[in-house]
C-alpha cells in the first residue's frame, strides 16, 4: 500500500573525477585505470601512458556526475525515494537548480495521489506554465524531471517491497497505461493500442520471468575499445573480456579512418567472425561522411553504427540508414534523444534499426514506457544506453520489464554495460555470464551510499576539496 505525504526533497551535485583517467571519454578510457575515484585522487600517475585524448572527441573529459534527489515522506516507515539524472560534470549545478524549480510540484503531495493519477502528475511536471518555456520536455528541465520522477518510482517500489521491474511486471495493464502521457504520440500509439500490446504481453509472462531470474538479460561491453587505447591495451582488455564470457563488444570510431581500420581489424581478429561488434561515433559526422566512413568499416561486420550524426537529425538518420542497411549495418541512437516525440519520428522515418532508451534523459519510467510500446508496435528492438554513473543500475529494470511484458523477444536485443562506479550504489548491478541478473532489492537501484555522496559532493566533498586547488594552479 502506498502511503505518506512528500515532506522533503533534497538535491545534491555529485561528481566523480573520471576525466582524470580519461574514463568515459569518447576519446579514451583506460580500463587499467578503472579505479575508484578515491584511488584516483591519491594516485598522481593515474593517467596511463596510452591516455591520449583526441582533439576530435565529442566528450573529451567527462566527470561522470549526477543530480541526486532524495524525497522523504511523513510516513513512519522512514523509507526514502532516491533518483538521479546523469551529467558529465559542469552543468550539474544547472540541473540542481531546475530540480529545485520543480520541487513545489512534488512537495506536500500524497504519494497515493501521485501514483493514482501518474499521467496527470507527469503532465503537471512537464507542463509547468512557466518552466516549459525552457524545455518543453527536453534539455536541463527534462533531465531534472527524470531525476524527480526516478525518485518517485524508487519510493513507490520500495513501499511495495519490490524492485521496479517487478512492480511493473505485476502491474495491471490498465494501471501501466495510466502512467503514460500519450500527448503527441496518438498518431502512432493510442491508449487502446498500448493496452492491447500489454494484454498480449501477459501470455507467457510467468515463463519469461523465470527465464530472466535464471539467465538474466544479455549485455554487451563498452569497456574494451575506447578511442585512444594503445593496441596492446585493446588486445589485453579484449582477451580478458573474452575470458569473462563477453560475446558482444562496442568500439568507438570516427576520429581517424586509418586508426579505426587498424583497431577494428585487431578486435575482429581477437573476437573472431561470429561474435558481435558494434561501433559508436558519438555524433561526429555529417550525413554523407557517415555513409562514406561506414562503407569502409563495413568489412568488419558491425551490427550497428551508433549516433552517426546529430541526434536531432531524424531525416539524416533515415538517409544513413537507407544507405547502410543494404551493407548489413543498422543505425542505433537514443542516448541523446530528447523525448518520445523524437523517438516517434525516428520510428516513423525508418531512421533506426536499434532503439536506445536512456533512463535519465527521458521523463523516467513513465516516458520510457511509451517508447517501449512504440518500439514494440514498429517491431524495432530496444537496446538501452547505459554506463555513466547509475545508468546500468536503472535501465536494467526497464529492459527486463520490456522482455517479460512487452517485447517477449531477445532477438537482436542487448543492453549496454560499462564497468565502473557501481561501488557507490547501495544495490549495484549484478552481471553473471555477460548478463544482467534481475535485481531483488526493492526500489529502482538508485540509492547511493551516503558516504560516497558526501565525499563526491561538488565542490565541498573531500574528493573535490583535494582536487580543486590543484586544478586551479
Ligand atoms: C560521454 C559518454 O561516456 C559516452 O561516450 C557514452 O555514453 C557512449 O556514447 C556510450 O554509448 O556508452
Ligand atoms: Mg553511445
Amino acid at each position: 500500500m502506498v502511503r505518506g505525504r512528500i515532506s522533503r526533497l533534497s538535491v545534491r551535485d555529485v561528481r566523480f573525477p573520471t576525466s582524470l583517467g580519461g574514463h568515459g571519454a569518447d576519446a579514451m578510457v583506460s580500463a587499467d585505470a578503472m579505479v575508484s575515484a578515491d584511488a584516483m585522487v591519491s594516485a598522481d600517475a593515474m593517467v596511463s601512458a596510452d591516455a591520449m585524448v583526441s582533439a576530435d572527441a565529442m566528450h573529451t573529459d567527462p566527470d561522470y556526475s549526477a543530480a541526486y534527489v532524495v524525497i522523504e515522506t511523513d510516513a513512519e516507515d522512514g523509507i526514502k525515494g532516491c533518483g538521479i539524472t546523469f551529467t558529465l560534470g559542469k552543468g550539474t549545478e544547472v540541473v540542481v537548480c531546475a530540480v529545485n524549480a520543480l520541487a513545489h510540484h512534488v512537495l506536500n503531495k500524497d504519494l497515493k495521489d501521485i501514483v493514482g493519477d501518474f499521467r496527470g502528475f507527469y503532465r503537471q511536471l512537464t507542463s509547468d506554465g512557466q518552466l516549459r518555456w525552457i524545455g518543453p520536455e527536453k534539455g536541463v528541465v527534462h533531465l531534472a524531471t527524470a531525476a524527480v520522477l526516478n525518485a518517485v518510482w524508487d519510493l513507490w517500489a520500495k513501499q511495495e517491497g519490490k524492485p521496479v521491474w517487478k512492480l511493473l511486471v505485476d502491474m495491471d495493464p490498465r494501471m501501466l497505461v495510466s502512467c503514460i502521457d500519450f500527448r503527441y504520440i496518438t498518431d502512432v500509439l493510442t491508449e487502446e493500442d498500448a493496452l492491447e500490446i500489454l494484454q498480449k504481453g501477459q501470455i507467457g509472462k510467468k515463463e519469461r520471468e523465470k527465464q530472466m531470474l535464471a539467465q538474466g538479460y544479455p549485455a554487451y561491453t563498452t569497456s574494451c575499445a575506447w578511442l585512444g587505447y594503445s593496441d596492446d591495451t585493446l588486445k589485453q582488455l579484449c582477451a580478458q573480456a573474452l575470458k569473462d564470457g563477453w560475446t558482444r563488444f562496442k568500439v568507438k570510431v570516427g576520429a581517424d579512418l586509418q586508426d579505426d581500420m587498424r583497431r577494428c581489424q585487431i578486435i575482429r581478429d581477437m573476437i573472431g567472425p561470429e561474435k558481435t561488434l558494434m561501433m559508436d561515433a558519438n555524433q561526429r559526422w555529417d550525413v554523407p561522411e557517415a555513409v562514406e566512413w561506414m562503407s569502409k568499416l563495413a568489412k568488419f561486420k558491425p551490427l550497428w553504427i551508433e549516433e552517426p550524426t546529430s541526434p536531432d537529425d531524424i531525416l539524416g538518420h533515415a538517409t544513413i540508414s537507407k544507405a547502410l542497411v543494404p551493407l548489413g549495418i543498422g543505425i542505433a541512437t537514443g542516448e541523446q534523444c530528447h523525448n518520445r516525440v523524437i523517438f516517434k519520428q525516428l520510428l516513423q522515418a525508418k531512421a533506426l534499426q536499434f532503439l536506445q532508451i536512456d533512463s535519465c534523459r527521458l521523463g523516467s519510467v513513465n516516458e520510457n514506457l511509451s517508447v517501449l510500446l512504440m518500439a514494440k508496435k514498429f517491431e524495432i528492438p530496444v537496446c538501452p544506453h547505459a554506463g555513466g554513473v547509475g545508468l546500468c543500475e536503472l535501465v536494467q529494470h526497464l529492459i527486463i520489464f520490456d522482455y517479460i511484458s512487452v517485447s517477449a523477444s531477445l532477438e537482436n536485443r542487448v543492453c549496454e554495460y560499462v564497468d565502473h562506479l557501481h561501488e557507490h550504489f547501495k544495490y549495484p548491478v549484478m552481471i553473471q555470464r555477460a548478463s544482467y541478473m534481475p535485481p531483488k532489492d526493492p526500489g529502482y537501484s538508485t540509492e547511493m551510499k551516503e558516504e560516497s555522496v558526501k565525499k563526491h559532493q561538488y565542490p565541498d566533498g573531500e574528493v573535490w576539496k583535494k582536487l580543486l586547488p590543484a586544478q586551479e594552479n
